[in-house]
């Protein structure tokens, strides 16, 4: 048991990063509010560099900063999960990066580390990540971008290792006001319009209530793949195209660059409990961007009743963070399994979690999510590095298409056959008709995301998945028809409610059945009818 306690001590984090420790690190804490430049200047300073990281939240702000470094002439690479790409080829490395945090590389040096969003680091899933790019980027200066609630931690985990943080402190670029009332009628929805949902069905709700009003938005959720998100982040901004309201959830809350002049909250709770007041502040603060047609923003709510709560939320101050996450590494988990060779890998993360040692300023990050993958894979045959990585892999297995799909993957490794594109198609058996149902665009959202996860495990393990390549073109045609299908069916919806529906399956009238009128619903029923009447002779 001591032996145990020793090695899950994680006291001094600071200590796992001896290149970093070798450097006297000059931090820089750029603070401010959304949308106050903080990231601009950060990146400045990250280009002028001679060599540079940026270390961003999603995907997609790393390839923005990637294709924006590349277009104003300081050439860049990236680095995601699932992803490499060079501004020349892989002989010639550029000299600065752009990656998600979880892929900073801390024995690489470099001159400048920007850390954006690092409020994150109150993070229960995600947090480690920014204590780790925080305690271990090895950079002459440290460029954190955040909130003025992470300005304390910062300072109290960098105090013993002897950094000083300098804090340059941001206003907000644009007004935010929060208006009077709430809207309370689906008539009153203007232009620059972003309707923020927590839940997937309440985005199709919302859509189809906005379509009685002959109003076609444009949507986005954490599960669409990064290019429908852009391509309805860009048909919104576009001042020509006719879709100028949005209907997104918090996926928005952090990155996309969108013209939205008022955000209005479907309401205020994600599942049954209230969102934090540091969220609803990011997700107001997406109201009203610097230089763009709506530099004013506005926050409210759809029903009336809400707006009350929604100012007291916005007016509740921002506790200071008072832990950074923690998780435990591969070499900890590893040194477990020497001490309890009997012990399966769920069992060895339960003692782990129970036995670990923290000080203050620290909390361990929940490893829920990679217990639930361990459990899946539990009797399958594999080396402890195998396993960690597939456990540790960003797969969401809450479907049965994308469970079945992770544990395939692991049977088939453990036998030592290498996961070629046919066997994946083999196990997929995709339908790829563009989809006419929602139920047919979730499950095409299930393949991305099985391919997604082919990537990141090709990343790590090429040998053993070689076709990289095609699996990336294959996700990209996936991708293609998903914003199709969005596009499609909430075209289907609104110009013709009747269109297209003929050749739709029962799956598409149980959508119809929710929140529609009768008169209508009669006419699409007799109309299904006749339909499967005449397919029937
Ligand atoms: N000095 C500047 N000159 C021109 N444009 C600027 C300047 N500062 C910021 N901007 C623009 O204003 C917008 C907001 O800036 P930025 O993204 O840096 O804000 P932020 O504080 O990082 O916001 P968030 O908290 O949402 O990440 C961006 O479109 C950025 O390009
Ligand atoms: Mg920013």
């Amino acid at each position: 048991m001591d032996d145990l306690r020793l090695i899950s001590d994680l006291k001094h984090p600071h200590n796992w990063y001896p290149d970093a420790r070798v450097i006297q690190r000059k931090i820089f804490f750029h603070a401010g509010p959304t949308n106050s430049g903080k990231t601009f200047s950060a990146l400045k300073r990250f280009r002028e560099a001679k060599t540079g990281v940026y270390c961003g939240p999603l995907k997609l702000l790393a390839a923005e900063v990637f294709t924006r470094t590349n277009e104003l002439g300081v050439a860049c690479d990236m680095v995601t999960g699932e992803e490499r790409r060079y501004a020349v080829d892989n002989l010639h490395p550029s000299a600065h990066l752009s990656s998600t945090v979880e892929m900073l590389s801390t024995t690489m040096r470099v001159d400048v580390a920007v850390i954006d969003e690092i409020q994150m680091l109150r993070d229960e899933q995600r947090g480690w990540a920014w204590t780790r790019a925080l305690l271990g980027a090895a950079a002459d200066e440290v460029h954190l971008c955040g909130e003025f609630a992470a300005i304390d931690i910062v300072k109290k985990l960098v105090a013993p290792i002897g950094e000083h943080v300098e804090v340059i402190e941001y206003e907000r670029k644009s007004k935010l006001t929060i208006a009077n009332e709430g809207l309370g009628k689906y008539d009153k929805i203007e232009n620059g319009d972003c309707i923020v949902c927590f839940s997937k069905k309440s985005i199709y709700y919302t859509t189809k209530k906005l379509d009685e009003y002959g109003i076609k938005p444009a949507v986005i959720y954490g599960d669409l793949p990064p290019s429908t998100k852009l391509g309805q982040a860009a048909k919104f901004n576009d001042p020509e195209d006719p879709c100028n309201v949005l209907v997104a959830t918090d996926a928005i809350g952090m990155g996309l660059n969108l013209n939205i002049r008022r955000i209005i909250f479907n309401s205020l709770a994600r599942q049954t409990e209230l969102i934090p007041n540091y969220q609803a502040l990011q997700i107001a603060g997406r109201a009203g961007r610097y230089g763009t047609a709506y530099a004013d923003g506005i926050a409210t709510t759809m029903r009336k009743e809400d707006i009350g709560t929604l100012k007291e939320i916005l007016a509740e101050p921002i506790q200071p963070i008072k832990a950074a996450g923690l998780a435990p590494t591969f070499d900890q988990i590893e040194t477990f399994s020497f001490h309890l060779p009997q012990a399966s890998f769920v069992r060895l993360l339960d003692m782990f979690m129970a036995v670990c040692s923290l000080s203050d300023h620290f909390f361990i990050c929940t490893v829920q999510e990679m217990r639930a993958l361990a459990e899946m894979i539990e009797p399958i045959n594999l080396p402890l590095k195998v396993r960690y990585t597939f456990c540790v892999s960003p797969l969401n297995i809450d479907h049965k298409l994308t469970a079945t799909a992770f544990v395939r993957m692991a049977r088939r490794f453990s036998t030592g056959s290498p996961l070629t594109y046919d066997w994946l198609e083999s196990v997929l058996q995709m339908n790829e008709s563009p989809p006419k149902t929602f139920e047919q665009l979730a499950e095409l959202e299930r393949y991305y995301e099985v391919m997604e996860e082919y990537l990141w495990l090709s990343l790590r393990f090429p040998d053993m998945l070689p076709d990289e390549e095609i699996v990336r073109l294959k996700s990209k045609e996936i991708d293609q028809l998903i914003e199709e299908g969005v596009e499609n069916l909430l075209l289907l919806m609104t110009d013709n409610p009747m269109q297209g529906k003929l050749v739709s399956s029962f799956d598409s009238l149980k959508v119809q059945l929710v929140p529609d009128s009768f008169g209508k619903f009669i006419r699409i029923f007799t109309i299904q009818a006749l339909f499967l009447v005449l397919k029937n002779r």
